[in-house]
């Protein structure tokens, strides 16, 4: 089955060279300041990873009419189907070539309702699958997040349980599993899915297929990310970045073709986005962390914008959403939305 291929890395690739995190010994030292992509292994997902992969291909293949019936629309809608062409890559307007299909956290924990999307909620193999496959890889995925996050709020030195009072598996919020196909093209250059930094707290990626690059900071110049079998790529979002006060930065990174060798491969992927909940107000957390208050002071002194929003999560994701979306663009690629704090794609 496609989704399962893992194909040799070409050797004409030089692949950026990333941190391998073991999650059985993470600690704060070895997460650090974060602002790179980070590696882990033995995450625990792993054999269900591979269901998801399994599932991810019976959906993604119903003919495309089925699928269109879960699309999310042009109003920031994030859980759903979204199909190819929906979002822009670039400022000037070229489309992506990504077609995915987000399912809420809450659905898969409230399973057998559904309380996030109701009529049509999913295509009918993830209802058939959501109790042995969706839900036991949510809920690993947000065990995951929950340990990175307490790492970090000892780094911000924080009260106990207020970052993870924040993301509150209880609390309705934009947690969400996706699963991504890119159909095969003979082109290795034409931009799947654009530069960006992902919104919420932190996603944990596993690839299978080539394509991914990262922007590592300071840097101009794109690499790609090495897949590793069993292994999840682990990047920091926006909104941690904000409520952290720049402390943890969010990483540009965006989706190419598969490279070389493996050009003409269908391409494979599956995030799990973790994210505050969903009245989670959006500014960096300075009384409660001195760090965060120091790290906002400094940037201050040096002319450095705040980055504050001032909206709740719910809010903060709708609007990345509908700012993707072409539908919400002008002829010039310019978003036409009264929104102000869209920031890139
Ligand atoms: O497909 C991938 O490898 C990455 C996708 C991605 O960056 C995203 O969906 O935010
Ligand atoms: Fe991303």
């Amino acid at each position: 089955m496609g989704s399962f291929t893992f194909p040799p890395w070409p050797g004409d690739i030089l692949p950026h060279p990333l941190l391998v995190l073991d999650y059985r010994l993470l600690n704060g030292e070895t997460l650090g300041g974060c602002h790179h992509t980070r590696i882990l292994v033995n995450h625990g997902a792993e054999d269900v990873v591979e269901r998801m992969f399994d599932l991810a291909f019976k959906v993604m293949t119903l003919p495309e009419g089925e699928l269109m019936k879960y699309e999310q629309g042009n109003e920031g809608e994030s859980f759903g189907y979204k199909m190819t062409g929906a979002d822009v890559v670039s400022a000037t307007g070229e489309l992506d070539t990504a077609e995915f299909l987000n399912i809420a956290k809450d659905d898969a924990l409230a399973w057998p309702n559904l309380v996030r999307r109701k009529s049509p909620s999913y295509p009918l193999p993830v209802l058939e699958q959501m109790s042995n496959t969706v839900r036991p890889f949510i809920l690993n995925s947000l065990d995951v997040s929950n340990t990175i996050l307490s790492i970090f709020s000892e780094t911000l030195r924080m009260a106990n349980g207020e970052l993870l009072d924040m993301h509150s598996v209880a609390e309705w919020s934009g947690s969400q599993a996706r699963i991504i196909r890119n159909k095969a093209t003979t082109s290795t250059t034409k931009i799947a899915t654009g530069s960006h930094t992902d919104f919420g707290s932190l996603s944990f990626l596993h690839n299978r297929q080539g394509g991914l690059q990262v922007l590592p900071p300071g840097s101009d110049s794109w690499q790609y990310v090495k897949p590793l079998p069993r292994h999840a790529i682990c990047n920091i979002g926006d909104a941690l970045s904000i409520l952290s006060g720049g402390v943890l930065r969010s990483n540009i990174h965006r989706v190419l073709p598969p490279p070389s060798t493996q050009a003409n491969m269908e391409r494979w992927s599956l995030v799990f986005f973790s994210r505050s909940g969903d009245s989670v107000l959006l500014r960096p957390l300075v009384d409660e962390s001195s760090v965060v208050a120091q790290a906002v002071q400094k940037n201050l002194a040096m002319g450095v914008p705040l980055m504050e929003p001032g909206v709740t999560a719910r809010e903060w994701t709708r609007r990345r959403v509908k700012n993707r979306r072409v539908a919400n663009r002008d002829a010039r690629g310019e978003y036409v939305g009264r929104e102000q704090g869209n920031r890139g794609a």
